[in-house]
């Protein structure tokens, strides 16, 4: 290895685009080589004024491109399953953007495989585990002093859904971070789905069931509740209280600024998780180039998002029914120990 991390990308947009900057300036020990997106334009905006790039079309070009020693796939979750099985092949470390896999299968073959390696290649960009406020909750629920947590009461709401945004996306994509988030906050597993649909707002698309009202149980009896709201229209907030035996913890309250002016007050509200969250993605991708310069994979695993994929799949079952469905996972291998991965 070079003094720096050579990483491909697999994926220009938002996502890809911004992971980009941020290897790049904002990161140490890293620097990006290649970059794959079948819109090509894309692909070269994303690296414009960056040198010694290589941009495909093709993935697996990228991944062949000389220098590279990690990939980070944030391509579309439908595409994850090959990137990341393209990886294993060629034993490169990942950071693969949530999803990691939408359909529980494919999650499943993609575990697997990890496993048959017998050693942890992937990282799942489950980016609430890295983000201050969700580790403060996460001390405090761990230390024990507010007792045993009941029940978790989550609100998941965006300003507007991307083009081709499905009612299961509301699940199966924006879901998927509470999904994770609660099985890590409470080390829990979450084992039943309810999905209630009230009327759909008239912000959102023709024919997309939103806003949602998800409802988890867990192995230990806790409830898990979610409000996703993804054409809410006026906010990004993702906001989680903690009721326990002995007294709640609320966060995502977020107080960027107050403006007070004309005989009122107006707090703003982040319109984006890429400001929302930026800190958070900042620590996950720096945590992640640490350890992959270490030779070593930390974080949400394959395992994280196999759960993850499993309930949000059941989850969905729950949406297009509109009956309580159980969650029926695979056997954990021993690659990824007892209990959720802290
Ligand atoms: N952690 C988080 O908070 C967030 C995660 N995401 C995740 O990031 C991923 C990407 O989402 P966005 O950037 O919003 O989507 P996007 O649609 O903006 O970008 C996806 C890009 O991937 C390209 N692409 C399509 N197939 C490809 C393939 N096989 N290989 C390489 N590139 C391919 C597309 O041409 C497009 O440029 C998704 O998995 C999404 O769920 C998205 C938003 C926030
Ligand atoms: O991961 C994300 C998106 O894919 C998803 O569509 C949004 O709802 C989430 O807030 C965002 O964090």
């Amino acid at each position: 290895m070079g003094d720096l991390l050579g990483v491909a990308v697999l994926g220009a947009g938002h996502m890809g685009a911004d992971h980009i900057r941020r290897l790049e300036q904002v990161v140490s020990g890293a620097r990006v080589v290649a970059v794959a997106d079948p819109d090509v334009e894309r692909a070269k905006d994303a690296v414009a004024g960056l040198t010694g790039v290589a941009v495909h079309t093709d993935p697996e070009a990228a991944l062949g491109a000389p220098g590279v020693e990690a990939v980070l796939i944030a391509s579309p979750g439908p595409a994850h399953e090959e990137a990341l099985l393209a990886a294993f092949a060629r034993h490169l470390p990942v950071l693969c953007e949530k999803p990691m896999v939408p359909d529980s299968t494919g999650a499943l073959r993609v575990m697997e495989a990890e496993a048959r390696l017998g050693r942890r290649l992937a990282q799942i960009g489950f980016m609430r585990r890295y983000d201050a406020e969700y580790q403060r909750l996460k001390i405090l629920l761990d230390g024990g002093g507010l007792g045993r947590p009941l029940m978790l009461h989550c609100t998941h709401r965006n300003v507007s859904s991307p083009p081709g945004f499905t009612s299961a996306m509301l699940v199966n994509s924006s879901v998927s971070h509470e999904i994770d988030a609660a099985r890590w906050l409470l080390g829990q597993e979450l084992t039943a789905v309810t999905v209630l649909r009230p009327t759909p707002s008239s912000g959102a698309p023709a024919g997309l069931l939103d806003p949602q009202f998800v409802l988890f149980e867990t192995d230990r009896g806790a409830l898990v509740d979610v409000e996703v709201f993804v054409n809410c229209g006026f906010g990004y907030q993702v906001r989680c209280e903690a009721v326990c035996e002995k007294g709640s913890a609320r966060i995502g309250d977020e107080h960027t600024m107050v403006v007070t002016a004309g005989g009122g007050a107006r707090e703003e509200v982040a319109q984006d998780y890429l400001v929302r969250f930026a800190a958070a993605y900042d620590r996950e991708v720096q945590s992640w180039v640490d350890a992959a310069r270490r030779g070593e994979v930390g974080g949400p695993s394959a395992w994280d998002g196999y759960a993850a994929s499993v309930v949000a799949e059941a989850g969905v079952r729950a949406l297009e029914t509109g009956g309580r469905t159980t969650v029926e996972p695979a056997p954990r291998p021993d690659l990824y120990g007892a209990g959720v991965s802290r």
